[in-house]
C-alpha cells in the first residue's frame, strides 16, 4: 500500500481510537435514584429511558413501610443510541425514608457504594484485569420534596455522608405542583443549604471556548438551571400532532421530555 494511502496511526489519532475502542466496546454507566417514597423516581426514570423497568413492582401497604428499612434494587438493560451502546444499571433505594426513625437511611446507601469501590479495588489488583466488570455508582439522583422550603435535615444528612462518594445531581420532584416563584424560591434555598453545609454537587465542566454559541447557550442555561426541577410521566399524549410523555390538566399540558410549559423550567438532565 502506498504511504498515501495508509492509514496513519498515531498520536494524532489517539483520540480517534479511544472513541472507536469505547463505541464498540459500549459504555457502563451506574445510575442511583434516593428520594421519598412517591416523589417520582421510577416514573422520572422510565420517561428518561423510555422503558419500564419496574413492572414487576408491587406497592407495599403503609403498616409494612413504617417498619420498612431501605433495601438495594438493581436493574440492568442494554440501550443504544446512534449505534453507541451503554450498559446501564439503575440502582434504586426502596423504603429510602420511609421508616418512621430514617436516621439510618443513609446506611444502605454509603455501604453499597463503598462495597462497589472495594469490589472494583479487588479487581483491578488482580490477575484477570481485563474484563473488569465496573459496578462503581457513577451518579446519584436525590430526588427533593416539592413540598418543603429547602433541604430538609434529613436530606442534609445523607447528602453530608454521600458528597464525597458520588456525583450527586440534586432534582425537584413533581416541579409542575409548583408555580415559577415557588420553584425559583426552592432553588434558592436549596443551593444556600448546600453552600452553608459544604455539600458538593455535581459541577458541569467547562465549555470549550470553541464551541458554537448556541451550544455554549445551552451550557449556560444548563448550569443556570441547578438543582433542575423535573416533571416524569409515562402516559404518552398527543399535542399538535406531536406525540410526547406528558400530564394533562384542565389548563395545559406539561410536557415531561421537553419542559414545563407554564412554568417555563427546561428540564435537562446530564445523562
Ligand atoms: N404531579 C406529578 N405527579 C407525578 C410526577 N411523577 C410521578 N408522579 C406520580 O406520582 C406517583 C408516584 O410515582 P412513582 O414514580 O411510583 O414514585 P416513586 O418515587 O418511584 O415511588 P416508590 O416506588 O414508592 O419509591 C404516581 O402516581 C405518578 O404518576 C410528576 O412529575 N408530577
Amino acid at each position: 500500500m502506498s504511504e498515501a494511502g495508509r492509514d496513519y496511526i498515531g498520536f494524532a489519532t489517539l483520540p480517534d481510537q479511544v472513541h472507536r475502542k469505547s463505541v464498540k466496546r459500549g459504555f457502563e454507566f451506574t445510575l442511583m435514584v434516593v428520594g421519598d417514597s412517591g416523589l417520582g423516581k421510577s416514573t422520572l426514570i422510565n420517561s428518561l429511558f423510555l422503558e419500564d423497568l419496574y413492572k414487576n413492582r408491587t406497592i407495599s401497604d403503609v403498616e409494612d413501610r413504617i417498619h420498612k428499612t431501605t433495601t438495594i434494587e438493581k436493574t440492568t438493560m442494554e440501550i443504544e443510541e446512534r449505534g453507541v451502546r451503554v450498559r446501564l444499571t439503575i440502582i434504586d433505594t426502596p423504603g429510602f425514608g420511609d421508616a418512621v426513625n430514617c436516621d439510618d437511611s443513609w446506611k444502605v446507601v454509603t455501604t453499597y457504594i463503598d462495597d462497589q469501590f472495594r469490589q472494583y479495588f479487588t479487581d483491578e489488583s488482580g490477575l484477570n484485569r481485563r474484563n473488569i466488570q465496573d459496578n462503581r455508582v457513577h451518579c446519584c439522583l436525590y430526588f427533593v420534596p416539592p413540598w418543603g422550603h429547602s433541604l430538609r435535615q434529613m436530606d442534609l444528612e445523607v447528602l453530608k455522608r454521600l458528597h464525597r462518594k458520588v456525583n450527586i445531581v440534586l432534582v425537584i420532584a413533581k416541579a409542575d405542583t409548583l408555580t415559577t416563584c415557588e420553584v425559583e424560591k426552592l432553588k434558592t434555598n436549596i443551593l444556600n443549604a448546600i453552600r452553608e453545609n459544604d455539600i458538593q454537587i455535581y459541577e458541569f465542566p467547562e465549555c470549550d471556548s470553541d464551541e458554537d454559541e448556541e451550544f455554549k447557550q445551552q451550557d449556560r442555561e444548563l448550569k443556570a438551571s441547578v438543582p433542575f426541577a423535573v416533571v416524569g410521566s409515562n402516559t404518552i399524549l398527543e399535542v399538535a400532532g406531536r406525540k410526547i410523555r406528558g400530564r394533562q390538566y384542565p389548563w395545559g399540558v406539561v410536557d415531561g421530555t421537553v419542559d414545563i410549559q407554564f412554568n417555563c423550567e427546561i428540564i435537562f438532565l446530564p445523562l
